[in-house]
């Protein structure tokens, strides 16, 4: 934020450059608001008093206040922030400065509730969950103001007070304004000095500790632990790399952007400010704010897209299919080896890769069906294929792109060794995608896993049936939970004896070289571990490689 911003936002008089009278003009009228008490004759920088701030301004700051609205409506309506928020800010019309503050603030908050919480819990006569959850917002929001952003104390407390006094009422602001001048008491470092110590000799923290100084619930920090040992990081750097994902997890992530192949052109996007994207082909990085007023992005030719996930698609593109690659008798290789190559994505919704795979598929004179059983992300995947010709929702097999709208588990019986590629890219818990999704390492469960990877299985199983020999099938999970990944490829080479695991490394560093630098190969297990079926998997990370946790692993079907 600039400093001009800091100023308007937290109420400091605006310098106005001029010499003598205007100056004190200024200062006359901030007198008769009332704005200027404990000033002193010096002409230094202004202080507050301690007392009463929510006579000072009456109306919601309308930064903070798209802010307060899109926590009360993840924490009332189950709500996603990232769909929200962006209304929020159209709402109020922002101008940038204030959308990025706007945007900071929420997501700002929500990733470091289980530290807020932790201060604030100690600073509230009463369990946080007996409060009302807007005044739980209320408080995060100021927290976050005190502890995480350079907001100035005073106006932190200022706005938050005159922000529920606006919202909620009267009565709450006091008790806000008592908790939150408890939270000034310390900086952040001496709350997690006091809150979650580490070992002086050793440096190292409990998992309570580093659930605090992290803001990550105990179990994920268990599960990322166990996936990085299973991929055989340093033991001696262990705590160390957790700790810088567990960071990652927690940093604003630069927007990726994508061109379709074929179809988007990068120049203008990158004449508009952003820069190539070191890992992929036809990607770049926009660091400077909407990147919906792009060229192309609302055309969507270019599109906001992780770079992982770029990656994933590209390989699955590019992995040799049919007899030529195996041997194997059937498919491609045969009767129709001239026949345009069919291609699946089983759980295409939103459409994300699917629209890559679809530009792909058209330059290679492929066909793509994106099947998605929630009709509202049906109609998401269709808008995300607009751009790419030669397809419909309702079309013929035979078009570019169609869609069906249907559960993945039954396409391996209706339409058995039809496809020659299938991305199974599996619903799941997504931690490896805790930085975009601020609010979902509060909501995921560990009792969520269970059904997930059940489901994860019988789609794996569809897509086997669905594949036809010499056929390649990717898997993939946003998300690097040992269950959800090498646990699941075991699994599926075990239920499968036709199937083979390809050299998924080989691959991506095909379409992406930059991975074969030293310290940005994707992670495996090793293969004297005791997941050693699953060492020719990939999983990226935030840490490493500056993407979402994304696990692939590909896969040929040998034989039926
Ligand atoms: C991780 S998301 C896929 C993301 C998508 N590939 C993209 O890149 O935008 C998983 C998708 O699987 C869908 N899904 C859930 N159950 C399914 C099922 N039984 N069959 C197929 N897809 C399913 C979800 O609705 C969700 O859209």
């Amino acid at each position: 934020m600039s400093e001009q911003g800091k100023s308007r936002r937290s109420g400091q008089p605006e310098k106005s450059g001029q010499p003598g009278r205007p100056e004190r003009r200024n200062e006359q009228r901030r007198n008769e608001q009332g704005r200027t008490r404990n000033r002193g004759t010096s002409g230094g920088p202004r202080q507050y008093s301690a007392s009463a701030p929510s006579q000072r301004r009456r109306s919601a700051d309308p930064p903070r206040l798209a802010a307060f609205e899109t926590l009360t409506a993840v924490s009332r309506d189950d709500a996603y922030a990232n769909l929200v928020l962006p209304g929020r800010i159209a709402a109020h019309r922002l101008d940038k400065r204030d959308a990025g503050f706007a945007t900071e603030l929420t997501y700002g908050a929500l990733r470091g509730q289980g530290f807020y919480d932790a201060v604030l819990a100690t600073c509230v006569d009463r369990p946080l969950d007996q409060l009302d959850r807007p005044v739980l917002d209320a408080l995060r929001l100021g927290a976050h103001q005190l502890l995480g952003m350079r907001v100035p104390s005073h106006a932190a407390l200022d706005s938050t007070v005159s922000l529920v006094r606006n919202q909620i009422g009267t009565g709450p602001s006091g008790l806000v304004n008592a908790v939150l001048r408890k939270v000034t008491a310390q900086d952040r470092e001496a709350w997690l000095d006091q809150l979650a110590p580490v070992d002086e000799q050793t440096g190292a923290a409990s998992d309570a500790a580093l659930a605090i100084r992290h803001s990550h619930p105990q179990w994920i920090i268990r599960a990322l632990r166990q996936s990085l040992a299973n991929h055989g990081r340093p033991a001696d750097g262990r705590t160390a790399e957790l700790e810088a994902l567990l960071e990652a997890d927690n940093a604003a992530p630069v927007v990726n952007l994508v061109a379709l192949p074929g179809l988007g052109d990068l120049r203008p996007v990158l004449e508009a400010g952003a820069e190539p994207g070191p890992l992929a082909p036809g990607s770049a990085l926009y660091r400077d704010g909407d990147a919906g007023r792009l060229p192309g992005v609302k055309e969507g030719t270019i599109r906001v897209q992780d770079v992982g996930s770029q990656l994933t698609a590209r390989a699955l593109a590019v992995v040799p299919v049919g007899r030529t690659a195996t041997g194997a008798q059937g498919g491609s290789g045969d009767a129709d080896a001239d026949a345009p190559e069919r291609w699946l994505d089983l759980c295409a919704g939103p459409g994300g890769k699917a629209a890559l795979l679809a530009a792909l598929a058209r330059e290679q004179g492929a066909t793509l069906l994106a099947n998605e059983p929630a009709e509202h992300r049906a109609r998401l995947v269709e808008n995300a294929l607009a751009a790419v010709p030669g397809g419909a929702r309702g079309a013929d097999a035979g078009s570019t792109w169609s869609i069906r709208c249907g559960d993945g588990r039954d396409l391996g019986t209706e339409q058995p060794e039809s496809f020659d590629r299938i991305l199974v890219d599996a619903p799941c818990t997504g931690l490896g995608a805790l930085r975009r999704r601020p609010e979902s390492r509060w909501r995921r469960q560990p009792s969520d896993l269970g059904p997930l990877t059940e489901l994860q299985r019988q789609l794996l199983d569809s897509a086997v049936e669905s594949l036809k020999p010499g056929g390649v099938l990717g898997y993939v999970t946003c998300s690097p939970h040992p269950a959800e990944t090498v646990f699941q490829v075991q699994d599926v080479l075990k239920r499968h004896a036709g199937l083979e695991l390809l050299d998924t490394t080989g691959y991506l560093t095909a379409v992406a070289p930059a991975l074969k630098d030293a310290g940005s190969e994707p992670t495996a297990p090793p293969a004297d571990s005791g997941a050693n079926s699953a060492g020719n998997t990939s999983q990226l990370w935030p840490h490493l490689h500056a993407t979402d946790a994304m696990f692939m692993a590909l896969f040929r079907k040998v034989e039926s």
